[in-house]
C-alpha cells in the first residue's frame, strides 16, 4: 500500500495528509543527495555554525532548504522551526493549520564515514504563530498531531505515527514512492540491549552509573543476564533498532557541561521520537518525567532522553527516584 493511500485510509485530516506527503517528498529528495555522497559534496563541512554552535555540514543546509521548500509548497504549514536556523522560518500562510519542528539531518557526524543519517519531523497545531511568534512552538510533545523520521540507510525508510500506532514504509526507488512494509510496530517490553555513549561515563549521574554498571555485570550481577551494547551516533538509527528489536537509548544529563540539560533537542529530536516510541508500546523519560509531558521553555532547549522498552524505562525511573531520596 502506497503512503498516500494509507493516509487516506487512516486519517480524515486532509491537510495533515498533504503535509505528511510533502515531508515524504523532502525525504525522497534528500535520499537522492545522500546517495551521491562526495559526488555532490554533501559530506563536506561548511564554514558556518548553527545556533547550537555546531559546524554545519553541506547536507545539513541542503536538507534544511529542501524540507523548507516542500513544507512551504504544502500550503498547510504556517512556520517551521529547524535545528539549522536560530528563529522559526515564517511562511506567507501564517494562518495555516500546522507548525513543523524539524531536524533536517540527524547524525551528521556519520556523513563523513558514509554512515546512516536521517531527517526528523514533529507536527504541531498552529495555536496562533501570527500573534505569538516562536512561543507558539512551545507546546508539550503530547500536543503533536504527527511525528516521523526518514532514515537514509541501505534502504530508505519512513517511520510515521499519527497517534494511532507507528508504521514503517520503504522507499521504492523505481517509482519514487513509499510503500507500507510494517504496520503497528510493537517494541518488546523486555530487552538485554542498551545504547549510550560510554565515553561520557565519568560525567554520568548516580542513577545512570548504577544502571549501566548492572548491565555490565550481566549474569554475574543483580540483573542475572548478560546485556549487549550498541551506539550508532545517529538517534534515528538507534531508535529504529529499538522499534525493530527492542532496547533502550540513553542520552542522559551529565556533568560534562552542567549548564546543558542534555545533548538532544526537545522539540525536534526528543518529542517526535518519544511519540513514535510511545505509539509502539515503549516509554520515554528525562529521568523522572515523561518527555511528552514536559512544557517547553525555549525552541532549541536540550533534555535528557531515556527511551525504549517499557520494563527498562520503568527501572530507570525507579533508580532516578531512589537517587533523589
Ligand atoms: O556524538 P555523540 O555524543 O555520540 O552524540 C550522538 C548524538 O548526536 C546526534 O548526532 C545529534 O544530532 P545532529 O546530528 O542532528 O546534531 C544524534 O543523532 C546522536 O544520537
Ligand atoms: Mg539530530
Ligand atoms: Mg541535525
Amino acid at each position: 500500500m502506497q503512503l498516500d493511500v494509507f493516509l487516506k485510509q487512516v486519517s480524515l485530516n486532509h491537510a495533515l495528509n498533504v503535509l505528511i506527503w510533502h515531508a515524504a517528498q523532502a525525504g525522497i529528495e534528500i535520499a537522492a543527495l545522500v546517495r551521491q555522497g562526495a559526488l555532490q559534496g554533501v559530506t563536506e563541512k561548511t564554514a558556518t555554525t548553527n545556533v547550537q554552535g555546531e559546524t554545519q555540514m553541506q547536507l545539513d543546509i541542503r536538507s534544511h532548504e529542501v524540507a523548507i521548500a516542500q513544507l512551504r509548497a504544502s500550503a498547510v504549514v504556517a512556520a517551521v522551526l529547524s535545528e539549522e536556523e536560530d528563529k522559526p522560518v515564517m511562511f506567507e500562510t501564517l494562518d495555516a493549520p500546522f507548525l513543523v519542528s524539524m531536524d533536517p539531518l540527524d547524525g551528521s557526524s556519520n556523513l563523513a564515514i558514509n554512515g546512516v543519517v536521517g531527517s526528523i519531523f514533529s507536527v504541531l497545531p498552529n495555536t496562533g504563530v501570527a500573534t505569538q511568534g516562536e512561543q507558539a512552538f512551545l507546546q508539550p510533545g503530547q500536543a503533536q498531531r504527527a511525528a516521523l523520521y526518514v532514515m537514509y540507510g541501505p534502504a530508505t525508510l519512513l517511520v510515521l505515527s499519527l497517534g494511532q500506532g507507528t508504521h514503517v514504509f520503504t522507499l521504492d526507488h523505481d517509482t519514487a514512492s513509499f510503500v507500507l512494509t510494517q504496520q503497528t510496530v510493537e517494541i518488546p517490553p523486555e530487552t538485554s540491549e542498551y545504547a549510550i555513549n560510554a565515553s561520557n561515563q565519568r560525567y554520568w549521574q548516580p542513577a545512570i552509573q548504577r544502571y549501566i554498571d548492572e548491565c555490565l555485570q550481566g549474569a554475574e550481577g543483580v540483573r542475572g543476564r548478560d546485556f549487549n551494547m550498541r551506539w550508532c551516533a545517529s538517534m534515528v538509527m538507534d531508535v529504529h533498532r529499538i522499534l525493530t528489536r527492542g532496547g533502550v537509548f540513553l542520552y542522559p544529563r551529565d556533568n560534562k557541561q552542567p549548564v546543558k540539560a542534555g545533548r538532544l533537542r526537545l522539540l525536534y529530536e526528543a518529542n517526535p521520537m518519544s511519540l513514535l516510541v510511545a505509539q509502539a508500546g515503549g516509554e520515554s523519560i528525562n529521568g523522572l518525567e515523561d518527555v511528552l509531558a514536559i512544557q517547553p521553555t525555549s525552541c532549541h532547549q536540550r533534555v535528557p532522553v531515556l527511551l525504549g522498552s517499557r520494563q527498562e524505562i520503568q527501572r530507570l525511573r525507579e533508580y532516578h527516584q531512589q537517587a533523589t531520596e
